[in-house]
């Protein structure tokens, strides 16, 4: 099979990806902030500048009950549900196909803070990991999102300015198994959901601005995506 410029890039971001994701809050050394809390949902991040623009690396920690890391990986990956949960979002194409399991995409977000409008080119790819620490446990799916250049959008547009972005979204099913027996079902299953997200968001923007929009848009984000996964799975068969 022909190898896609990207495919060495996809392999080793992803796995770099997933092992980061994994570590906690408390093994990735200090510095991580707990700054929102709600229910399940826990938001860590960590103040870090990269020339002078604020680049908070976050990190979501999130136990859904009900739905799969199967489905949240596939309602977040697959480009006909995002206009539904993703607010922000003005246009959004899939500007290439590199294999069922890696798209290219270009989004362009609505105007939020007082600074001009922002776009992005990222590639995005869902795998499922087999569970290596416990060989019968469940399957570990995982979408990692990272910024690309695609010649069909330079990020030199002028209109716009080009954030770059690396995100994962890594999520373990967790089953506990009725005890009479009876087949599995919404009530028996959860989903832990980690978030990891790193964005860079170009131009320029006072440090507080930008982490007073941090703040108030991940929580709303990732409560948002969940009840999205959780109404769409709701009546339909569970997907594994
Ligand atoms: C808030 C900030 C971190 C700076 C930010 C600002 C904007 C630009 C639009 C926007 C959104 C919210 C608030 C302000 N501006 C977009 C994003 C962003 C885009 C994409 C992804 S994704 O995980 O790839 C899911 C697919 O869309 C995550 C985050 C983040």
């Amino acid at each position: 099979m022909v190898q896609h410029h990207l495919t060495a890039e996809v392999d080793a971001v992803v796995k770099q990806q997933v092992a980061m994701a994994r570590l906690g809050v408390g093994e990735c050394g200090t510095g991580w902030q707990l700054f929102a809390e709600d229910g399940e949902m826990r938001m860590y991040r960590r103040e870090q500048e990269v020339d002078g623009m604020v680049v908070d690396p976050l990190k979501a920690v999130h136990t859904v009950k009900g739905i799969t890391g199967h489905e949240v990986c596939h309602y977040f990956f697959s480009p006909q549900y995002r206009y539904d949960w993703e607010t922000t979002l003005e246009h959004m194409n899939v500007v290439e196909t590199i294999s069922e399991d890696t798209l290219v995409f270009y989004q362009l977000h609505k105007r939020i803070w007082p600074a001009s409008q922002r776009d992005v080119v990222f590639w995005s790819h869902i795998r499922h990991l087999p569970n290596d620490q416990d060989r019968d446990g469940p399957h570990i799916w995982t979408v990692v999102n990272q910024s690309t250049e695609h010649p069909e959008y330079p990020g030199c547009s002028g209109k716009t300015v080009r954030i770059y972005l690396t995100v994962c979204l890594l999520c373990q099913t967790i089953v506990n198994p009725p005890k009479d027996g009876a087949p599995i079902s919404r009530n028996d299953i959860s989903c832990k959901i980690t978030y990891c997200s790193v964005v860079n968001p170009g131009g320029w923007a006072p440090a507080s601005v930008l982490r007073a929009v941090y703040k108030r848009e991940y929580p709303k984000f990732l409560k948002r995506f969940t009840a999205y996964v959780i109404n769409q799975s709701k009546n339909k068969p569970i997907m594994f």
